[in-house]
Formats: C-alpha cells, sequence, structure tokens
C-alpha cells in the first residue's frame, strides 16, 4: 500500500466509465496529435524565417519572365532538381511515403502556377498563393540542403564553422623568466666573480676542481642570497623572500645552485636547528644530494641528516635530536628527505622540529608535485607554523601562518619560509603550480616562454646527439648487443619500460657473453642498487639495465651512451633519461629503438618537446647477421632459466 496517493494528469475528458487502457491510449493519440501540430507549426516558422523579404508582385513576375528568356535555364533547372532528388533518396528511403507524394504535389503546383503566371502577367492574381509556393520551394530546397536524418528535427541550424583555437596565456612571472643560457662551456663564470662567499666554501669548491660556476649557478646563487645581507628573518626590503623556481635542462648544475647558497646563508648561525628541507622523489636521489651537502659543509658547524629511509627510523630519529632532562637540543641544521619518511617523521614526533626552517628545497619539482597527492607538502607546512611549547609572551620568534596583513600581524618578527624549487622538465601549468602556495615567484628558465608559448617545451643538453634506430621487436637484444661489441659504445646505460623487461634483457646479454652487465631495478635491494650504481661509474659494469628508477636526476660520472630500449611513453620520461648523458656540458649520444607503429607518435612528441633535431640510424640486417646463430642458441638458454627462475 502507498503511502501517499499520486494523482496522474489523465486527459481532460477523463471519462470513470472508460477502461484505463483505451483512456491511455487515447491520451497518447491526443498527445501525438499535439505534438504533430506543435513540429509543423514551427516548421513553418522556420521556413518564414529562412525566406527573403517577400518580393512584390511585380518583381516575381520580371523574375519569371526572365527565366522564360534565360535560354537553357528551363531545362537545367529541373535536372538539377533531379540530380538533387538523386542525392537525397539515400535519405528519403527513410522519409515517410508523404515526402514522395509531396514531391508530385509540388510538380503539379508548378505546373499550374507556370500557366497561372500568364494571368498574373495581367496583374490580376491576388498576393499570396502562389507567392507562397515559391517560399516553400525556397524553403524545401533550403532544408533539404541542412536536412537532418529521417525523423530529426534540426534545432539551432548551427553550421560547421572551423573554431579558433585558444591561446594560453601565462601569468607574468611564468611569461617572463630570468633567462639562463644553454651553454655552459661559454657561459663559465669564474667564482670570485660572485661575491659574498666566504672563503671556506670558494675553498671547497677549489677542491672539488670547480673553477668556475655554470649559468644557472651564476644566476641562482646571486638571486638567493640576495635576502641575507639583513640575516634570516627578513628578506630585500624588510619584505618576505620570494620564492625560486628554476628549469633548466638535465646536468646543468642545478644540485650547486641550491646548495650553495644555503650552506652560505646558514653558515653564520648560532643555535642550531633544522633550516633547510631538501624533498627528493627517490632514495637514491636524497642521497646523492645529501652526499653534496655533505661535502661542502665539511669544516664547518653545520649537520646534515638524511632521513630517506636508509636505515631505522630509530636511528633517523637519533640523529635529529638529543634530549636532556627536557630540554630538547637538535642535532641537524639540514635535513635531506623523501615525501613518505618526512612524512612519517613528522606524524610521529620522532624530534623532527620544522619551527626554524627558512628554506624548502624541492628539487625534481614537476615529479614531486605530482606525488602532491601524499599531502606530503600541506603536513610540512603545517609542522612550519605550529605553535611550539614556549608561551606565546615569551617567544619572540613565534610563528603563525601568513593572513591578512594588518600591523598586529607584522610586529613580531617571523621567520619566511622560502620555497625553492628545481627541475628540468618543471611544469609550465598554473593549476598544477598552485598547489605549492608560491609566494610572488621568479622563475629562471632556459626556455623563454611567451605568454602564447607552446606547453611542455623543454632544453635539451647542447652536448647531446639523439638517434632514433628503425627496428623489429626480435631484433631489439641483437641491435643492443651491436651497439656494445661492434660499435664500442659503452658504458651505456639502458633504459626498458618494465623490470621483467630489464632483468631478460641483463639476462639475454650475460649469457651471449663478451661484455660486464648489471640490471637497476626494484628487483634489487637499496643496498644492492647503490653497489650497482657504484660499479657502473667505477666502469666495471659496461652495460646498465635499467628500468625508470635511474632515469632521473641520477648523476653518474663517464656515460657515454644512452639507449632507450623501449621507447618512453613521456615526453619528460625521455628528457631524463636521455639526460643521464651529456652532462656537465660534455657530449653524450641517445639512441632510441623504435618499431614502426611507434615513429610518427613517438617524433612528433620530440619534435614538439624542443628536440634540436633526432637523427635517423639505420642498422642493415647484414650487420647483425654474424651475430644470429649465437642469438638463436643463447635464446634457448634463456628460456631454460627463465623456467628455472620461475620454479623456485
Ligand atoms: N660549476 C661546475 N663545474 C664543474 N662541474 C660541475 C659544476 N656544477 C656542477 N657540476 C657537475 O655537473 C654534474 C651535473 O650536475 P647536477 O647533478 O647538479 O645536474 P642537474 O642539473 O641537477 O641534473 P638533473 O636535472 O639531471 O638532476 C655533476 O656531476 C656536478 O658535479
Amino acid at each position: 500500500m502507498s503511502l501517499f496517493l499520486v494523482n496522474r494528469y489523465l486527459g481532460e475528458e477523463e471519462d470513470g466509465s472508460i477502461s484505463k487502457e483505451s483512456r491511455s491510449q487515447a491520451l497518447l493519440a491526443k498527445l501525438q496529435q499535439k505534438a504533430k501540430e506543435k513540429q509543423q507549426q514551427s516548421l513553418t516558422e522556420q521556413r518564414q524565417q529562412q525566406l527573403p523579404k517577400e518580393p512584390t508582385q511585380q518583381q516575381r513576375v520580371e523574375k519569371k519572365r526572365k527565366a522564360h528568356k534565360d535560354s537553357g535555364q528551363e531545362f537545367l533547372h529541373p535536372k538539377k532538381k533531379k540530380k538533387k532528388a538523386n542525392v537525397h533518396d539515400l535519405d528519403s528511403e527513410s522519409h515517410d511515403e508523404p515526402v514522395e507524394q509531396k514531391k508530385k504535389k509540388k510538380k503539379k503546383k508548378k505546373n499550374e502556377e507556370e500557366t497561372e503566371e500568364e494571368d498574373v502577367n495581367d496583374g490580376q492574381n491576388p498576393a499570396g498563393g502562389q507567392g507562397d509556393t515559391e517560399q516553400e520551394e525556397a524553403a524545401e530546397a533550403e532544408n533539404e540542403k541542412t536536412a537532418a536524418p529521417a525523423g530529426f528535427k534540426v534545432v539551432g541550424g548551427f553550421e560547421n564553422r572551423p573554431v579558433q583555437k585558444v591561446h594560453r596565456v601565462l601569468p607574468q612571472w611564468l611569461a617572463q623568466p630570468d633567462v639562463i643560457h644553454r651553454d655552459i662551456k661559454n657561459n663559465l663564470v669564474p667564482i670570485s666573480d660572485l661575491s659574498g662567499l666566504c672563503s671556506a666554501l670558494v675553498k671547497r669548491l677549489q677542491e672539488n676542481g670547480i673553477q668556475h660556476f655554470f649559468p644557472v649557478q651564476a644566476e641562482v646563487i646571486p638571486a638567493i642570497m640576495e635576502n641575507m645581507q639583513r640575516g634570516l628573518l627578513i628578506g630585500r626590503g624588510g619584505y618576505k623572500p620570494r620564492d625560486i623556481c628554476v628549469s633548466a635542462p638535465t646536468g646543468s648544475g642545478k644540485t650547486l645552485a641550491f646548495v650553495i647558497p644555503v650552506i652560505q646563508m646558514l653558515m653564520e648561525r648560532v643555535v642550531c636547528e633544522v633550516r633547510a628541507l631538501a624533498v627528493l622523489p627517490t632514495k637514491e636521489l636524497a642521497q646523492q644530494v645529501c652526499k653534496v651537502f655533505t661535502s661542502y659543509t665539511e669544516g664547518t658547524a653545520l649537520k646534515v641528516v638524511m632521513l630517506a629511509g636508509q636505515r631505522s627510523f630509530a636511528a633517523e630519529q637519533a640523529s635529529l635530536a638529543e634530549h636532556r632532562g627536557d630540554r630538547r637540543r637538535s642535532l641537524a641544521d639540514i635535513v635531506v628527505a623523501t615525501p613518505g619518511r618526512l612524512v612519517d617523521h613528522i606524524n610521529k614526533n620522532s624530534g623532527l622540529c620544522l619551527q626554524h626552517l627558512r628554506f624548502l628545497i624541492i628539487d625534481e619539482a614537476d615529479r614531486m608535485i605530482d606525488s602532491m597527492h601524499q599531502s606530503w607538502l600541506s603536513q610540512v607546512v603545517k609542522a612550519v607554523y605550529k605553535s611550539g611549547s614556549e608561551p606565546r609572551a615569551m617567544s619572540i620568534f613565534r610563528r603563525t601562518e601568513p593572513t591578512h596583513v594588518t600591523a598586529a600581524s607584522l610586529s613580531p618578527p617571523q621567520m619566511p619560509l622560502q620555497k625553492l624549487l628545481f627541475s628540468a622538465t618543471l611544469t609550465q601549468n598554473p593549476e598544477k603550480l598552485q598547489q605549492l602556495g608560491l609566494h610572488q615567484p621568479r622563475l629562471f628558465s632556459s626556455v623563454h616562454s611567451d605568454s602564447t608559448h607552446k606547453q611542455d617545451c623543454f632544453h635539451f643538453p647542447q652536448g647531446l646527439t639523439e638517434y632514433y634506430v628503425p627496428c623489429m621487436l626480435s631484433k631489439k637484444p641483437l641491435l643492443l648487443l651491436h651497439f656494445i661489441l661492434r660499435m664500442k659504445l659503452r658504458p651505456i646505460l639502458c633504459f626498458t619500460n618494465s623490470r621483467e623487461t630489464a632483468h631478460r634483457l641483463f639476462l639475454l646479454v650475460q649469457l651471449f657473453g663478451g661484455v660486464t652487465a648489471a640490471e637497476f631495478s626494484s628487483r634489487l635491494s637499496p643496498g644492492e642498487r647503490k653497489k650497482k650504481l657504484k660499479e657502473f661509474e667505477q666502469g666495471k659494469i659496461q652495460l646498465l639495465v635499467s628500468t625508470d628508477a635511474a632515469a632521473r636526476g641520477i648523476d653518474i660520472n663517464g656515460v657515454k651512451c644512452v639507449v632507450n630500449y623501449d621507447a618512453p611513453q613521456y615526453v619528460r620520461t625521455y628528457i631524463h633519461r636521455i639526460g643521464r648523458t651529456a652532462r656537465a656540458g660534455k657530449a653524450g649520444l641517445a639512441f632510441t629503438f623504435l618499431l614502426g607503429v611507434q615513429e610518427k607518435r613517438f617524433l612528433q612528441m620530440v619534435v614538439e618537446a624542443g628536440s634540436p633535431g633526432i637523427q635517423k640510424q639505420i642498422v642493415k640486417p647484414e650487420n647483425l647477421r654474424s651475430m644470429e646463430a649465437r642469438f638463436e642458441v643463447t635464446l634457448q638458454e634463456l628460456a631454460k632459466v627463465i623456467k628455472h627462475e620461475t620454479n623456485k
């Protein structure tokens, strides 16, 4: 039983005597009739709108006469109509019968019309009738042109017009960056030219073999240090310092561009507190950056701590702070972390205090933005503005999250938090950058992008030469062997799209013999991966088959050649992979194996990304022939090894 009675509309002539079924049928018929009437009405209205102003009677007669006189016109017109009818036949098959009838009627009417016209000549025909027929015809013709499939009514009458492409308009700071020279070799700046660096740091640079700064360093180091004249608390002119974004090619020296100024600015600190935090996407990268920080803080009071899960949580916790009674003492000035481990330490109150944080460095920033769903940044910001245990009035360095600017809010000295972003493929998507909550950002970029510049256009290292090698899937391993054994291109860093492919390829090359190979992927423990990278750098390994685990940021000295065994799917992956060679202004080669179906899309992607030119490298089948017999045997051996591994 229903709770509410819902009254339905059953038509005006509701009659209790009629059965429910027949009533609904009658109602349906009525509605259909109404719909038909409405359709006809709107059709007539549409025709009237489409027709030009009704000509006068005299004009109509004149027009007809002209048509008669015009030789051939009389014969052409029906033909044209017939042609039209033929074309339309396809559609009209689905039209209802009335259409055909209508046409016949029309023809008849036309004949009548022609005879009538003779009469009209006398000027005795009243306005209306025949003019309407003409109008109808014109409307019909027009309708035929834009006819929709049978049974559908064209609404709106829109025409197909080419739509103008909407150009992106970037905010000023993205559209007009401070430009960094891409050519490293010709734009070196002697380290003595940069004022503000203490002698200890200069000495350290020299000891590490650095006599000149690379262009990115020469631009970015002074920009970060320009806030140091008045200490850590206030920036230029007494304002909060601007956040800095750097987009420069792979291997252009971005790491030192933040390591040097941060160390220089913290050098004079009195109390040890965490004042710089560098966040990197992987353990390997965190380790690499930590190593650079440690190297340049040697001989100073500054302490660097890494939170990347290389050590146990307790060990990391112990390295952050020590407690004497109820007093806590920080043991870290600079923390280098991966986002996951960092959030762990914040949430578990492990002793990581970020209330004095002055620099937040986000390396591989575009990748870090993509991992923002982990909300690591909001957790860091929350930890930075967390009020301490000291009573508010006691602490002059208390921090509150910036809100409206009032006299009261400006009075206490606040430690500003400055964000420093670095990437070779920094996104220009303002929506993505928005997530970082940047304060009056300043961009340093090697790509000058005017406001209408294409998205995802990057600069490639200058010493890099790119090739693509058209090949068949079954010949890829042979090609790689040809590169190492015949062309003597080694050491090679070879990328695959999955760890399974990396593993099989490594096994295959090892079974084939003649080359020392290793794999690098998540199949290996962090310790093993570290060892492999070291051996590769030392030249003990000639071929390192890797997944994208080694694609970003990893700085391996002396990689002559990168091979994309599997073509990368995204342009950013391509840029980072090939950027493992041609670093620090050196030369390097990058080869990408392409199957026929991949060629077009890949080449288009690379050109759109701003590649200076990728060349075709053909390896003739006869060059591989001598290795084929051995290769077949190796494949059989590989099958056995893999079967054995699977069974294990
Ligand atoms: N001024 C310099 N003089 C000589 N070598 C330098 C200088 N600056 C950096 N390098 C060297 O250049 C190499 C690349 O530097 P770095 O790793 O900082 O590049 P990057 O721009 O961060 O690259 P990626 O985008 O791939 O991470 C390193 O081996 C580094 O030691």
